[in-house]
């Protein structure tokens, strides 16, 4: 018979053989990885996680480690593409197997956020909900109807600009809210006061943000912690998460219940979920209506918020371009007009002026990670099942010099009028494959009517302080899955009293209709 003491000797010998076999056969298999940084037992390279400005923190991987690298943190892999052509050939070329998103355990999983296209698992539902969404706004043709909206409401932003001259950057918001709320539930917003949905969405978007922070809810790094009681220590996170999962389904079922109360009357002003409403929809497939109707709000607003207000800082930054672009606009639409979506193929400077806002900045600098469904292999590297894949589409595409030469200058010139135009930004900064934005053509349709309905118009400068000195913003941009410039002063004023003739009666030439905020 043993001992008790031999028997602990026997157990922990034992114990100690699998861990070290174990720390073996992860070292073989680490040996095939994109290299990266060494890091600590157990925990990998969590301490080593940028908290903000990620860009910049992994773009000196690629001087470290090359264009593909891994770090780990826990048992998770996040591996880092810093170059267009392994994001091409990994992400596009095998998106069958780099579609997937993570599951993050907090904001997807406990708050909801996974039930929205952004944050889904590449699975059947998702597709169902692209395949509607897309079909409602994912193509030229799809979206010529939608038109007429995105018009008068730039339109409607110019006359609020006239009005007040200081209110350019939170109007450009409140455009873009009308824009999206109209083509998803046919909702007008209250613009005489806060309204009701806009501010419900705009909470749960920003809820989105805190919940989605890196490392900021430890349930995100050890997921089985959501089983022990509420009592235990740390487990905070789960009262927090019953409140931001209320806010995240009110945003989504309270318009989605207003839209089916307007159809029943027949009233309706037509949408994408009056549209899909009406075609006869079981409860799954209405679920995936709700959602995806949700998916325009909130992945159009905040991103055309910030590509303009990068365009307006630009403008400030760059009076001969945005005099260029005045030129253009004066040439072949004259004084007596608005530009409008058909002026689009004769205005070309202005095209290239929309890329190079793309590029100079683009708003999701390490887009939305993808995740592999699959082990694969590139360049005699493993990709492990169920990696983290980030692109960090910043620093190393879009100030590539070997891209895009003196990648810091802002120039449209790149991309107008030249034999040799510099790679296409549009082709990288709304992302890879099957998980691509499907918002693109809405965004840009946008994105061109407000640059130059308001470069028809208005001229845009620097600020002047107290001594009649011009105040040169700095050019600084917040952290974030969305990235914004960070609030800078500028002055905004019509071009010509010809200018102000076109923008003063716009309330009175298209009345807007009333508000739908009583109705929710
Ligand atoms: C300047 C404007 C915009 C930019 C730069 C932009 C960029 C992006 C990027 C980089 C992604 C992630 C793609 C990937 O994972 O590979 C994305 C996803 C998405 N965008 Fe946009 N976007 C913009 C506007 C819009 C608009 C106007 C809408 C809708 C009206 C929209 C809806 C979405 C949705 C729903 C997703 C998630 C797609 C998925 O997970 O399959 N975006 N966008």
């Amino acid at each position: 018979m043993l001992q008790d003491s031999h028997l602990i000797v026997l157990g922990l010998s034992g114990g100690l053989a699998v861990v070290v076999l174990r720390l073996i056969a992860q070292k073989i298999r680490n040996h095939s990885l994109p290299p990266g940084p060494d890091g600590l037992p157990i925990v990998g390279n969590m301490f080593d996680m940028p908290k903000d400005y990620e860009w910049e923190h992994w773009a000196k991987h690629r001087e470290l480690y090359g264009p593909i690298s891994t770090v780990n943190v826990l048992s998770t892999r996040v591996i880092i593409i810093n170059d267009l052509q392994t994001a091409i050939d990994l992400l596009e070329t095998r998106s069958s197997i780099y579609s997937n998103r993570p599951t993050f355990p907090f904001a997807g999983e406990i708050v909801g956020w996974n039930r929205q296209m952004i944050l889904s698992q590449y699975d059947d539902r998702f597709r169902l909900m692209r395949k509607y969404v897309k079909a409602y706004i994912g193509t030229k043709s799809a979206i010529a109807p939608h038109r007429s909206v995105q018009e008068i409401e730039t339109k409607y932003f110019l006359a609020r600009v006239l009005e007040d001259p200081s209110s350019v950057i939170e109007n450009i918001r409140r455009s873009a809210g009308s824009i999206f709320l109209k083509l998803s539930h046919g909702y007008a917003i209250d613009t005489s006061r806060p309204d009701k949905l806009v501010e419900l969405v705009e909470n749960a978007s920003k809820e989105f943000h805190t919940a989605t922070l890196p490392g900021e809810w430890l349930i995100d790094s050890i997921p089985w912690m959501r089983y022990l009681p509420e009592w235990w220590p740390g487990q905070h996170f789960k009262k927090v998460g019953r409140v931001f999962r209320n806010h995240n389904f009110e945003q989504a079922v309270r318009p989605v219940e207003f839209v089916k109360r307007q159809v029943e009357k027949g009233i309706e002003v037509p949408s994408f979920t009056s549209t899909m409403l009406r075609q006869g929809l079981n409860d799954y497939e209405e679920d995936v209506v709700q959602w995806g109707a949700n998916s325009l709000y909130g992945g159009g607003t905040d991103t055309t918020t910030a590509a303009l207000t990068t365009f307006v800082l630009m403008m400030v930054l760059n009076p001969e371009v945005q005099k260029k672009a005045q030129e253009e606009l004066d040439t072949v639409i004259g004084h007596g007009r608005l530009p409008n979506l058909d002026d689009r193929p004769r205005l070309p400077y202005m095209e290239a002026l929309l890329n190079e806002v793309h590029r100079y900045h683009p708003i999701g600098p390490m887009g939305i990670p993808h995740c592999v469904t699959q082990d694969d292999y590139y360049n005699d590297m493993l990709i492990p099942k169920d990696s983290i894949v980030l692109v960090n589409l910043w620093w190393l595409i879009a100030h590539d010099p070997k891209i895009y030469p003196d990648p810091h200058r802002f120039d449209p010139g790149r991309f107008y009028n030249t034999e040799k135009p510099q790679l296409d930004p549009q082709s990288f900064v709304f992302g890879f494959g099957r998980r691509a934005c499907p918002g693109k053509e809405l965004a840009n349709a946008n994105m061109f009517l407000l640059m130059s309905m308001m470069l028809s118009v208005f001229d845009i400068s620097k600020a002047r302080d107290a001594d009649g000195v011009e105040i040169t913003p700095k050019l600084e941009f917040g952290s974030g899955t969305v990235s914004h410039p960070k609030p800078f002063p500028f002055n905004v004023k019509p071009r010509s009293e010809d200018a102000e003739e076109l923008v003063k009666n716009i309330f009175e030439d298209y009345p807007p209709p009333p508000t739908n905020a009583e109705d929710l």
